[in-house]
């Protein structure tokens, strides 16, 4: 997270640090987790399993049928006690502090002024800017003036000072991104080194799929109520959410059992690695075939045979010109001459990185058993071809390949990432690993939810690692995970073991590569 940035005061990069290390500290990547992170995760509602996004419609529909049973602005009092206990929790003192309310014309600002009554109650000096003051929300205005807040006559000198701005311009309302006359308050307080805590969503970002039509409020921290909107889990607005604090407003039991996003955590993770029975041999463990790497891209077909290597098969076998150069490095691997049909038998088929215009897809695709596609593979992927597979197939597209998959800009793809990897699966009957700043995969069957992965690190942006995350999934497939779970632990495993060898600092594919026992060791400890 880019924290409060470098204009920040002191004291606001320190709180801001510390509630990121907490938010860091629940979510996998869990070599900084400790016991006390975990107890302290819990109590701050935030779950060390599946982690689960739902869309607007639902969650207004969860919070309806909720509301009925209750009594009126039942809810939002809960939603603005959670808020403003989260925000105290991140000040050295709540009594003096400086605390800015952007409200506009919705629930979302009714919130923002509920919870900033509740902080002027405990000393707190609380000034709410007022988008539309005719609009504002009548019963939480009274309820800050009567606390002893006031509406703000300068808004731009109070943000000037403020040490936090609670951002509650629009929540699951808006649309379109901020209108005009919210963006240079938006601006201001980014630019005021207060720390910017986001209510249920930065305004400004679409809830269900994470797009950003024009400008946003950039937050520290968001503070989101009931239940995870997709677009705090998916990029662009992802990035505009800084960490992510879940308050529990009593949803929990009206929200239905499937999400329509999920994020799977340490612990889920641990329950799909494929652990070797006492049993086990290295063909019940499962064979992976590698067709990859060229004359022109020989370390293609290394990188993708590192990543199966360390990827739980129980061998691997490799088709291609790169024989010699996997040999030197990965003496464990099977070495096969062409064709691939011809390389014995596989519980699962690897095609396409660095393959070059070299054949081989369209007889791994004839086969009869799970194949992953990826890179030179996925060019002119022939949509039938893939739907009359009788086994399953899993594609690996970064945003480029995806776009031409679909016939669109990259930039396309990537502005709209959960509908893109869901038009893809669709298109070609397959589930569909699209890459990049937030990973997803979507399963051939559209009902279940896409899975957004939580690892990562904008490192891994470094030639030749998307190989070696292809042999891991196909590693993973020959194991016997269905393709939903072996691209989204893959995706995991490789996230988290680039942030394992990096520590910061850069990495490339083959640490990478290696790094991945590592991960798969750290996902296993409790
Ligand atoms: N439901 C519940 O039980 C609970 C809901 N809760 C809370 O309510 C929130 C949802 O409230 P909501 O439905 O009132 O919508 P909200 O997000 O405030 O936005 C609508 C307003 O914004 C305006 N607007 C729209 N686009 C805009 C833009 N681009 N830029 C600027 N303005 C824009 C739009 O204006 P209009 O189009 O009418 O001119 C309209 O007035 C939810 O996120 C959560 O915080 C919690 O209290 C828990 C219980
Ligand atoms: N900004 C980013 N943040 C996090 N991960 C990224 C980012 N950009 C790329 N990645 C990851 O790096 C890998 C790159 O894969 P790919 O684009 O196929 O590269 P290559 O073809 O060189 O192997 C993917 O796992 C992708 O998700
Ligand atoms: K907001």
């Amino acid at each position: 997270m880019d924290a409060a940035g470098p204009a920040a005061p002191a004291a606001s990069r320190a709180v801001v640090r510390r509630l990121t290390r907490r938010t860091r500290d629940a979510e996998p990547g869990g070599r900084l987790r400790t016991r006390n992170a975990e107890r302290d995760a819990r109590a701050h509602g935030m779950l060390l399993s599946m982690r689960h996004a739902y869309s607007v419609d639902t969650v207004r529909a969860a919070e309806a049928e909720l509301m009925a049973g209750l009594p009126e602005g039942a809810l939002m009092q809960r939603a603005a006690a959670g808020l403003a206990a989260a925000v105290a929790g991140l000040l050295p003192r709540v009594s003096g502090a400086r605390i800015v309310l952007l409200v506009g014309s919705g629930d979302n600002g009714g919130d923002a002024l509920y919870a900033g009554a509740r902080l002027a109650r405990r000393g707190a000096g609380v000034s709410a800017v007022l988008l539309d003051p005719d609009r504002a929300h009548r019963g939480g205005l009274a309820a800050l003036r009567a606390a002893g807040g006031r509406v703000a006559e300068d808004p731009f000198g109070v943000l000037a000072v403020a040490d936090v701005v609670l951002d509650g311009i629009t929540g699951i309302g808006g649309h379109g991104g901020l209108r005009p006359d919210a963006v240079p308050l938006a601006r201001a307080a980014r630019g005021s080194g207060a720390m910017v805590v986001a209510v249920d969503l930065p305004s400004g970002v679409e809830a269900d799929t994470g797009e950003v039509k024009g400008e946003a409020v950039r937050a520290d921290a968001t503070v989101t109520f009931g239940a995870y909107k997709p677009g705090l889990l998916v990029d662009p607005a992802h990035q505009h959410a800084g960490a992510l604090r879940l308050v529990d407003i009593g949803l929990g039991s009206r929200l239905p059992s499937v999400p329509d996003l999920e994020a799977l955590q340490h612990d889920d993770v641990a329950r799909l690695l494929p652990v070797p029975a006492p049993e086990s041999d290295k063909y019940r463990r499962g064979v992976v075939g590698v067709v990859a790497g060229s004359a022109r891209y020989p370390g293609a077909a290394v990188l993708a045979v590192a990543g199966a290597v360390h990827g739980g098969a129980g061998a691997v076998r490799y088709v291609g010109p790169g024989a010699d150069a996997v040999i030197a490095r990965f003496p464990e691997a099977l070495v096969h001459g062409w064709p691939p049909s011809r390389a014995g038998r596989v519980q699962a088929w690897v095609v396409g990185p660095g393959l070059g215009d070299a054949p081989g897809v369209a007889e791994v695709l004839e086969s009869d058993v799970p194949v992953l596609v990826d890179a030179d593979g996925l060019r002119s992927l022939d949509p039938d071809a893939v739907r009359a597979r009788s086994a399953p197939t899993l594609l690996t597209p970064h945003a480029g390949e995806a776009a031409a998959l679909l016939g669109v800009d990259r930039g396309q793809v990537e502005a709209a990432r959960l509908g893109s990897v869901r038009s893809l699966a669709t298109k070609y009957g397959a589930t569909v690993l699209l890459k990049g700043s937030t990973t997803l995969v979507a399963d051939a069957d559209a009902r279940r939810p896409v899975r957004v992965n939580p690892t990562g690190t904008s490192w891994l942006a470094t030639a030749g690692s998307g190989d070696v995350l292809s042999g891991l999934a196909g590693s993973l497939l020959a194991a016997g995970l269905e393709p939903l779970d072996a691209g989204s632990v893959a995706a995991y495993l490789h996230g988290l073991a680039a942030r394992l060898a990096s520590l910061g600092a850069p990495v490339s594919a083959q640490d990478v590569a290696a790094a991945i026992p590592r991960a798969w060791r750290d996902t296993l400890t409790p």
